[in-house]
């Protein structure tokens, strides 16, 4: 089996203007576990798969077995050689960069525009209307490649459904985007008109995991609560800062557990749910780890990581004390966390979500809380995002004792922040970059695609 070679994913040189408008993320495509498996329109639960090991090597998660979504691609032939009709001179193949100039691999641009014609075609081309009148004035002719490099900018268009993909020239080969998400574009449609689609979560794993890690403590230790009691009564002259300060540091300490002995209970065991296991489990915070996914991971990497395999969703959700969503959105955008698989869970246990807001139906997630069957939660994404659900702002936000008892800052709530480091945006230019030049430079195996079973599928491979 021929795998990708390791690629050098993160180069901190940074170029101009630096740091990333986080505010500014496009929210239609959000953070969730890349993964290379179909999520089969009749699955429930969304599958996530290691990637190609080398790559993976860099956060020391060794022994992944390669997945076999990745190996033996239908190659596209170089296509760097063709000459022009009329100058006789090789002709590079056009790549279409949709969004902001690259910022920190120099080098590798230098690489990337030495091998293609790279156009880039300003804001206002790129607002939906005028992209499809581009698109079909055929305005950058023959492009071979999509190019979006960063989160911020370059989903401007909105969602890649059959309208834009059934624009698309056939000379279309790649798609390569910034994100570990692929939410915003029919990779499947995509896959069947015979372009590849490649995320990158790789170069977000580390930055969601080490998010989660927060998450996770939050939620066995009631981070909101402590937080909240020490500085809300600052905003408002409604409390007493100094009895609000007492009653939590006294009380507090009666809901708080260290994690270690705890049952973590991935939902999706990805490049994220395998990170997020490595630093939750032995030597560091002591957790058991517990895993589900639609596809079983090798025994080396559960031996590795410790992980125990639950075939089912509900068997997973049985045996957890905290559980964590780290998958992709559903393929059909239906939620997994609803009040049937929540009906799953034992009283008292916490819940995460790094991955998609769509995956949660928030409702149920509200009474769930105000039952006790969910004892603290953390939510980087929403379902409506920039908005966020009122009940949970309200537990999130609170400073008293509920109706019921329940104390005050059991949610934690943020936005869509997990991946978003400098150190994930470097990486996300350099591998969607590799992943071009792979394809159409070298004619060989892209190193991150999403959407290769549909290509197979669609020429019968
Ligand atoms: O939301 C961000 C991502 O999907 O990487």
């Amino acid at each position: 089996m021929k795998l990708p070679s390791s690629f050098p994913l993160v180069k901190h040189q940074k170029l101009g203007c630096g740091a990333v408008n986080e505010r500014s993320r496009h929210l239609v495509s959000t953070m969730a576990e890349p993964t290379n498996t179909p999520i089969p329109a009749s699955t429930p639960v969304p599958a996530s798969t290691p990637r190609s090991s080398s790559p993976l090597q860099q956060y020391s998660i060794p022994s992944l077995t390669p997945n076999a979504t990745t190996a033996t691609i239908p190659l596209w032939p170089s296509t760097t050689s063709s000459p022009d009709t009329a100058t006789g001179k090789p002709q590079r193949p056009i790549v279409l960069h949709i969004g902001d100039p690259i910022k920190y691999n120099p080098d590798t641009y230098a690489e990337f525009n030495a091998a293609f014609e790279v156009i880039r075609p300003p804001t206002p081309e790129r607002e939906r209307n005028e992209l499809i009148r581009a698109l079909k004035e055929k305005r950058w002719g023959h492009f071979s490649a999509i190019f979006r490099p960063f989160w911020g900018t370059g989903g401007e268009m909105g969602r890649w459904d059959a309208e834009l993909i059934e624009l698309l020239p056939s000379s279309v080969k790649v798609f390569a985007s910034a994100g570990a998400g692929f939410d915003w574009a029919d990779t499947k449609l995509l896959g069947e008109r015979g372009i590849i689609y490649c995320n990158s979560g790789l170069a977000a794993a580390e930055a969601v995991a080490d998010f989660s890690v927060a998450m996770i403590i939050s939620a066995f230790r009631h981070l909101p609560w402590c937080m909240n009691a020490a500085t809300f009564p600052y905003l408002t002259s409604s409390s007493d800062a100094r009895s609000t300060f007492r009653e939590c540091h006294a009380r507090a300490t009666a809901a708080s557990h260290n994690p270690r002995g705890h049952t973590l209970g991935l939902i999706g065991f990805g490049n994220i749910g395998q990170q997020i296991a490595a630093k939750m489990g032995n030597p560091a915070f002591g957790m058991k780890i517990a895993y589900y996914d639609v596809v079983r991971k090798p025994a080396a990497v559960e031996s590795e990581l410790r992980a125990t395999f639950y075939e089912k969703l509900e068997g997973l959700m049985k045996v957890s004390d905290c559980v964590v969503l780290c998958t992709p959105a559903s393929a059909d955008g239906r939620p997994i966390i609803t009040a049937e698989t929540l009906g799953y869970l034992r009283p008292g246990t916490r819940f995460v979500n790094i991955a998609r807001g769509s995956l949660v139906d928030e409702e149920a997630l509200a009474d769930a809380l105000d039952s006790g069957v969910v004892r603290a939660a953390a939510l980087d994404v929403h379902m409506d995002e920039p908005s966020v659900n009122e009940r949970l702002v309200r537990m999130a936000t609170g400073l008293g004792f509920d109706d019921r008892g329940q104390h005050p800052g059991r949610v934690m709530l943020t936005c869509h922040n997990a991946g978003g480091t400098v150190e994930t945006h470097v990486g996300f230019e350099e591998l969607s970059m590799r992943n071009i030049l792979r394809v159409l430079r070298d004619g060989g195996e892209a190193v991150t695609p999403v959407n290769l079973h549909w290509l197979r599928e669609k020429k019968g491979v």
